[in-house]
């Protein structure tokens, strides 16, 4: 199979969809794969390196677009709808449910969308979602801290406080992949943490993981508000797969958290969990003020640590990718089962529930698609 790897073009996306290693990989599989030029330096690899992997530079993102599989890290922008054409497996993070006009345009255009972050095994693990919220989790922590500096417009809160002087507080509504990884981060800087969550055995494990180094509490309204006026620091971490993201902390709650305090939605990628959390900000800006709290709702956080993150990535992906270039996608979805849940659109229908549903679109069953195809 041909397969592109087109240049990121996201704000401060600086992650490519394949390292040179995975090139090798596809390339002593018979495969051949086409890199737009500079794709990868902003991760730290050069064409030479690319090259010398096996694979072939293109000068335009057209050439890489034009392949049979096309692999990405961020959802296409409007100025890639151009390139979609009838069949072509598109395999990258899509994250559809807050975005009508990129689904319109891969049902319009018979795209066969296959989404990393609804990959997913039968013990309900997300494998390819997973790396990338380890790095977002680690990093919120992390940017909360620097936001509640005072010259960041925060409240001058060192989380860590001193002796004779308390604690920040840091409060992590979800506590899956980037909650977990939130709070490691978050209690390491010294910081009082709480974890919320919806799902009891969930705050057993991550009571037996952290022991009394945090509390956990269940989710509800009373609780997220309870938490929500004492923390200097709220993390959004929630998710429901493939679905818009639940709106659990109101307006009102952001209005009674104190001035120059600090939240952090990582779920901003599925639409996030704040009311407030209404628009998404990049990283040449970050932030923005709503009733004195300073909020950063960045959707693609692990672009600003990209040698990291794009290792991590590929780690997950390239097997999955080398199953869709041997086998062809409906081999490799009929085979493997996390891999078709990973369908998003197909031959001009919407194939994920979540995402129909969001959308208010006819949902067909990928199983019934390809057996009729
Ligand atoms: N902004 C960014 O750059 C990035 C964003 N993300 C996003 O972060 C979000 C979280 O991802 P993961 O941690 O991997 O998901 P996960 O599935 O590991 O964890 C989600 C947690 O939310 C909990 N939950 C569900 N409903 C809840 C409710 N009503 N109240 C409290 N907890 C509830 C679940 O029980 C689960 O523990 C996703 O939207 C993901 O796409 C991930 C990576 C990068
Ligand atoms: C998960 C995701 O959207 C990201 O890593 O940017």
């Amino acid at each position: 199979m041909n397969i592109g790897v087109p240049r990121e073009i996201k704000n401060n996306e600086n992650r490519v969809a394949m390292t040179p290693a995975g090139v090798v990989t596809l390339e002593r599989a018979g495969h051949r794969v086409f890199v737009e030029t500079g794709a990868g330096l902003g991760s730290g690899f050069t064409d030479e390196q690319y090259i010398a992997a096996g694979a072939e530079i293109v000068s335009t993102a057209g050439e890489a677009w034009q392949q049979e599989m096309v692999m990405k890290v961020k959802e296409p922008l409007s100025e890639e709808y151009k390139f979609f054409y009838e069949g072509l497996i598109l395999f990258t993070y899509l994250h559809l449910a807050p975005e009508p006009e990129l689904t319109k345009a891969l049902i319009d255009n018979k795209v066969v969308s296959i989404a990393y972050e609804t990959v997913q095994l039968d013990n309900g693990s997300l494998p390819l979602l997973t790396p990338m919220s380890e790095v977002a989790g680690r990093m919120a922590s992390q940017i909360g801290a620097q936001f509640l500096e005072k010259p960041k417009g925060g409240r001058g809160v060192l989380l860590s406080g001193i002796p004779g002087v308390r604690r920040g507080k840091v409060t992590i509504i979800g506590g899956g992949v980037v909650g977990t990884n939130a709070a490691k981060i978050a209690v390491g800087l010294g910081a009082d943490v709480t974890i919320i969550d919806l799902n009891p055995e969930r705050l057993r494990q991550l009571d037996d993981i952290f022991g009394s180094t945090i509390n956990t509490f269940m989710s509800n309204p009373l609780n997220i508000a309870e938490a929500l006026e004492e923390s200097d620091l709220v993390i959004g971490a929630v998710l429901i797969p493939g679905a818009k993201a639940p709106k659990l902390v109101s307006e009102e709650m952001i209005k009674s958290m104190r001035e120059g305090s600090v939240i952090v939605d990582v779920a901003i990628d599925q639409g996030g969990i704040f009311e407030t959390t209404d628009r998404i900000t990049t990283h040449d800006d970050p932030t923005y003020n709503r009733h004195g709290v300073l909020h950063y709702a960045v959707a693609n956080m692990p672009g600003a640590v990209p040698r990291t993150s794009t290792i991590g990535l590929t780690n997950v992906t390239v097997p999955y990718a080398l199953q869709l270039a041997n086998k062809g996608y409906r081999k490799a979805c009929t085979d493997n089962k996390a891999l078709l849940k990973g369908i998003n659109t197909l031959d001009g229908f919407v194939t994920y529930k979540a995402v129909a549903e969001a959308h208010k679109l006819d949902y067909a069953e990928v199983d019934s698609i390809l057996q009729d195809s």
